[in-house]
């Protein structure tokens, strides 16, 4: 029973995958892939009418012997059953082209659905290591599988027409000839199938080690590891590690695939058995003359042409299922909620008017004993510089995360002009926000575009990327460099020109001034800066950030002095807020941390 289940379970997935893949094939490309299976049917009906043919032929070739007269009719066939040839040629050239246009249209489909679908789900997904493994799998085929899918299928149907064909030979010798054979591919099946299970769940199970080899790989020959990898000598110990976990992968596919080369080659024994069994039966009929040459010849071809093709179809059919499971986790993953799916009607709220309330606001990261946030309790006004110091791991980057709607908070409320976050449309709420976090992007691209990333629609304003570029000093980088705004940046690229890693800071920063939003957050965005660098920003910082509400992390403490709220961060909660002074004057951690850093530079 429970076998029946699972093989009903198997067969209902297989068939609404096969099902789901084939309409969307058939919905964006109807013409290309009506023309495809139009050629497959033709290609499925070939080998049948070849069949007829040697038949015809063979015949008349015997008359032409015999009795010296139809030569005429003989040749005609012979020159018919070319044509034949020479149809299948065509029709596999026509096939392999079409495949090809469909191959790419599949792709250019499936990739922009599930490109697009990865940055519409919930940035806290990105943390988990299960996300990483289906989406390693989901990656992984997608250039082939949609298509390898309706080409399995077809092959499958084209293997039923010419089945049909050719049992139809068959049973006009005897029906038990034909039903026999068809039963003989049950067990062919049966392991096939078992064997594409098998196979999936096997790539289900070793996924996160293929995804940890690739790791150690990765180490080996990235440009950014490569300097201390080489410093500290690990290449070997990485080098060892990938060695260590692909040989045990690779083993237990070997394993898996030892155990099936041994049903396989028992159940080929038995084809060949069956063969030669039937072979000869049928050469006793024909020697004693009881089954004409023609015939002879006909059952012969029809008998290995019918055990090919069905082992090609119990090959087929377990690799559509084995592609159905693999496709089912696409579509699983494009169906994965989406970020802020459920709220998110709200109009924008900028500009702001009232501020942002934040009122005892927790967090927790998926997993985590302690909350990353706890109590978060504070008051901005419209236009207010905000800065939000703290010890390593004290939870300021995770609250300027939660503070943007990245995260979704666990308690607690966080509203812009009195709108909890959550309620407000994402596009709306991203497009009053310009943030840089500490892990910036360093495009290998164009000076422009690594500033004009910040607002696409004014790519093209002259006059925005220089002001923007200004506000960190980039227009100096600009006028150094031998193609201005227009030089590439980064090693990736042929022509490109590698900055220092503060130059790609000030130009991150440029970046987010260039959207000329709302609100502007800077994470860590002088850590890399050098010291006059750092005070000429934070100088120009008033003047830039006029009216808009700027949150600012940093370990430097003298940047303080120009915000108009100080949030001292401990263990994820607010110790302490206020002005600069105000804080002073209260003689705590901050006034603490503050003495300690200016002593340092004394
Ligand atoms: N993705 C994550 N999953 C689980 N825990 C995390 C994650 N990111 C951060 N944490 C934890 O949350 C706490 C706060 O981290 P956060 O990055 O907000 O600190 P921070 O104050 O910005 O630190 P730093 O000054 O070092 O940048 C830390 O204890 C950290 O271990």
């Amino acid at each position: 029973m429970a076998g029946w289940n699972a093989a009903r379970r198997q067969l209902a997935l297989t068939l609404g995958a096969m099902v789901r893949m084939t309409a969307l094939l058939f919905r964006i490309m109807p013409l290309r892939m009506a023309t495809l299976t139009a050629c497959e049917f033709g290609t499925a009906m070939l080998p049948v009418a070849q069949i007829y043919m040697t038949a015809e032929l063979v015949a008349a070739a015997q008359s032409a012997i015999g009795q010296g007269g139809g030569y005429g009719r003989a040749l005609a066939l012979l020159l018919g059953q070319a044509g034949l040839y020479w149809l299948q040629s065509c029709l596999d050239i026509a096939n392999r082209f079409q495949n090809s246009r469909i191959k790419l249209g599949l792709m250019l489909h499936m990739g922009h659905r599930t490109g697009s679908k990865s940055t519409r789900l919930p940035l806290m997904r990105l943390e988990s290591h299960e996300f990483y493994d289906l989406q390693e799998r989901v990656f992984a085929g997608l250039e082939h599988r949609g298509l390898q899918f309706f080409s399995s299928m077809t092959r499958i149907v084209q293997s039923v027409a010419t089945l049909a064909g050719l049992i139809v030979v068959l049973l006009g010798f005897h029906p038990l000839l034909a039903v026999g054979l068809v039963l003989l591919v049950l067990p062919s099946l049966y392991i096939d199938i078992k064997e594409s299970r098998f196979r999936f769940f096997q790539d289900i199970r070793q996924t996160p080690k293929k995804r940890k080899a690739e790791y150690f790989f990765g180490l080996l020959s990235n440009r950014e590891w490569a300097k201390e990898i080489r410093i500290f000598g690990l290449s070997n110990h990485f080098l060892g590690q990938w060695k260590r976990l692909y040989r045990e992968n690779g083993e237990e596919q070997l394993e898996l695939e030892r155990r099936m080369s041994w049903l396989k080659a028992g159940f080929a024994t038995a084809w060949a058995a069956v063969f030669s069994l039937v072979g000869s039966l049928l050469l006793k009929l024909a020697a004693s003359g009881r089954l004409g040459l023609p015939p002879f010849v006909a059952l012969l071809q029809a008998l290995s042409s019918v055990q090919g093709n069905l082992r090609a179809m119990s090959a087929q059919i377990a690799g559509i299922y084995e592609l159905a499971l693999y496709t089912q986790e696409w579509f699983d993953y494009l169906r994965m909620e989406e970020e802020n799916e459920a709220g998110g009607q709200e109009e924008s709220p900028f500009p702001l008017k009232q501020g942002i309330d934040v009122a005892g606001l927790a967090f927790r990261y998926p997993g985590a004993e302690q909350p990353a946030l706890d109590g978060i309790s504070f008051r901005v006004r419209p236009g207010d510089k905000v800065a939000i110091v703290g010890e390593n791991g004290a939870g300021k980057s995770t609250l300027i995360k939660c503070l943007l709607g990245l995260y979704p908070t666990t308690a607690g409320r966080i509203a812009f002009d009195g709108i909890p976050v959550d309620r407000i449309d994402p596009n709306a709420l991203r497009a009053g926000v310009a943030a840089i976090f500490q892990d910036f992007v360093q495009y290998q691209l164009s000076l422009k575009d690594n500033i004009a990333f910040g607002s696409l629609r004014h790519r093209e304003d002259p006059d925005r990327l220089l002001e923007a570029a200004a506000s960190s000093g980039a227009d100096e980088l600009a006028s150094q460099l031998p193609h201005g705004f227009d030089t590439e940046l980064g090693y990736r690229f042929l022509g490109g020109y590698e900055l220092s890693y503060g130059q790609w800071q000030r130009i991150a920063i440029s970046r987010a001034f260039f959207r000329n939003a709302d609100i502007l957050v800077l994470d860590e965005p002088t850590s890399a800066l050098d010291p006059m660098a750092e005070a000429a920003l934070f100088d120009r910082l008033a003047d830039l950030s006029e009216g808009r509400t700027t949150f600012f992390t940093s370990h430097r403490l003298g940047i303080c002095r120009k915000a108009d709220l100080i949030l001292v961060m401990k263990n994820g909660r607010i110790i302490e807020q206020g002005s600069h002074e105000a804080l002073m004057d209260l003689q705590g951690e901050y006034a603490r941390m503050f003495r300690t850093q200016a002593e340092t530079y004394r």
